[in-house]
């Protein structure tokens, strides 16, 4: 693949940045174009969903002719034979050599999907045995038919996994709060830091507790001494008599690891190689998830994923949603220097859904070498942050209004609540501030604005806003429930496809979370041993040597 930035659509739309993008004025575009919503929202309608979902892109710094150039540079980049060689099970992950089939995981509309001409959905152990066993284990976990070693109904589960293993199922269980157990708490154990798991512990009954032990490789360092620490205490707390196999389930891909920690292979939930982690919700690591929410509304979730899915394979490029999504991206990072991407839930319930994209979009491109292997000489994958409306609105929100940064913005809403309390009077008060925020962020107001209020002439300025600020509203037109909440979240999976394709970079492989990882075992040792650790610079000496008297005395 050449690289993008010699691509003649990069070049072209340099040159209409330079004469049209520069100088675009929302407000300018809707005065003049009264169409302007119609021609540039589009509607995600499928039976795989329950309610619409409406992406409102007519405030983005758009017009007919950067559409059509954006959808030119993404055919120059193959965005399309790359999103077919991923839905063909092709080893787009060329640095691992490794298919990238997660859509497999959700293809509940039975396409064929193999991976080295191996029918992944119905072989043996392959995703549809997988979904029936985790529906077998779920169905008897709620009703009560699996039971403790005393005997006990299940009525905690402890998550322990880290990043697509942790992230994942805590958004979704949250997001889905609504549709869960009332009769069951749930812990996500992540972090090392042990406050972590002792917190989680504090009040669990080992009677009733399940761990699922979630790791792709199960040899992530966190997870493993969080297993064991578990493990440990459940053991004591049982006086041996625990029974693990009743007690523990593993969700990986690695089955002799998880023999090995003592996890009987009947009790794990398996998945493959061509399952990125930050892409696993839909696997074995959703289970704490359909165990919470229920089977069928797991596969109501799946569904609405596999609704998203065959509109990113089918949908033509100016319809599809995904490929306008990442390109708008693109156009703002690599055409105004945009270096953010900040997506705002306005729903208490998707409060976990900016850090889950976190993970999703920086751990995927946040890349600088492409295909051949060269340094890009383009910018890269935005910084993604969030944090659900209207609370953002109080904390960060003058930055992203008068600050000096472009930051392009998703604003996300439904349109009816599941908690319509109060005669629904909270639900059209944060209504009223979706809308009222990306129309604020787009018309600014005017020091002559500002004047006619009767501010003061040396105050103007600071209460002048500048406007003109690009926002994306995705309007989901019921409640935000399983097969939705999976369909926005594959919006933005393939959004970073799109991203990613067109900057020529791997999405799937995540290399530069390695060195931290090795550096820290090196220094794990060298905290028992006597001395300040060898080989560091002298910041780092100098820090292990403060550490160790302190935590020593
Ligand atoms: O599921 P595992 O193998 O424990 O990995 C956990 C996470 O660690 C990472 O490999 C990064 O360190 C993520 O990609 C992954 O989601």
């Amino acid at each position: 693949m050449p690289p993008a930035n010699t691509l003649p659509a990069w070049a072209e739309l340099q040159t209409h940045r330079e004469n049209v993008g520069k100088n675009f004025v929302l407000k300018e575009a809707f005065a003049s174009d009264k169409d302007r919503f119609e021609k540039f929202s589009r509607t995600f309608s499928s039976a795989g969903v329950s309610a619409d979902i409406i992406f409102d892109f007519s405030k983005n710094f758009l017009t007919g002719e950067t559409l059509d150039l954006l959808l030119k540079l993404a055919q120059q980049a193959g965005v399309e034979r790359k999103r077919d060689a991923m839905f063909a099970g092709e080893k787009i992950n060329f640095t691992e050599k490794r298919a990238v089939l997660h859509t497999a995981l959700r293809n509940v509309g039975g396409w064929e999907m193999k991976v080295d001409g191996k029918d992944v959905m119905n072989c043996s152990r392959g995703v549809n045995d997988v979904l029936k066993h985790m529906k077998e284990f779920s169905d008897q976990v709620r009703s009560g038919e699996w039971k403790g070693f005393s005997g006990k109904k299940l009525n905690t589960i402890v998550n322990i996994g880290i990043g697509g293993s942790d992230l994942g199922p805590v958004m979704v269980t949250e997001a889905l709060r609504y549709y869960g157990a009332n009769d069951m708490t749930l812990h996500f154990v992540s972090n090392i830091d042990g406050t972590h798991m002792a917190e989680a512990l504090k009040h669990s009954n080992p009677d009733t507790t399940l761990f699922l032990v979630a790791s792709k490789t199960f040899t992530t360092a966190e997870t493993c001494t969080n297993a064991n620490t578990a493990k440990h205490w459940f053991l004591e707390k049982t006086g041996g008599k625990g029974d693990i196999a009743k007690h523990f389930v593993a969700l990986s891909t690695n089955e002799a690891e998880v023999t090995k920690f003592g996890i009987d292979s009947r009790n794990m939930f398996g998945f493959e190689s061509w399952v990125g982690g930050r892409y696993s919700v839909w696997s074995a690591i959703g289970l704490s998830v359909v165990i919470y929410i229920g089977f069928d509304n797991f596969h109501k979730f799946l569904s609405g994923a596999h609704a998203m899915d065959k509109h990113f394979r089918e949908a033509p490029l100016k319809h599809n949603i995904p490929i306008i999504g990442g390109l708008l991206s693109v156009w703002y990072s690599d055409f105004f220097q945009a270096q953010t991407h900040l997506v705002a839930p306005f729903d208490q319930y998707l409060h976990r859904f900016p850090a889950y994209l976190q993970q999703l979009s920086m751990e995927s491109n946040g890349k600088s070498i492409s295909s051949d292997g060269s340094s890009v000489k383009y910018t890269t994958g935005p910084i993604l942050f969030g944090e659900p409306c209207t609370n953002a609105q109080h904390s960060f929100f003058q930055l992203v209004h008068q600050g000096t940064k472009l930051i392009p913005t998703d604003f996300i809403l439904s349109a009816k609540s599941h908690n319509p309390i109060s005669g629904n009077q909270h639900q059209k008060m944060l209504a009223s501030n979706y809308f009222a925020q990306a129309e604020a962020l787009m018309v600014g107001k005017t020091d002559d604005q500002v004047k006619a209020e009767g501010t003061p002439d040396d105050l103007t300025p600071h209460k002048r806003f500048l406007g003109n600020r690009p926002t994306t509203s995705i309007l989901v037109g019921g409640t935000i429930g399983p097969a939705e909440l999976g369909a926005l979240i594959v919006y933005y999976e393939h959004l970073t496809f799109v991203e990613g394709a067109v900057w020529d970079v791997n999405s799937f492989d995540q290399w530069g979370v390695e060195l931290g990882k090795v550096l820290a075992k090196k220094i794990l040792k060298e905290l028992d041993e006597p001395g300040d650790g060898e080989g560091h610079d002298n910041s780092t000496v100098g820090l292990i040597g403060v550490f160790k008297k302190y935590a020593n005395s």
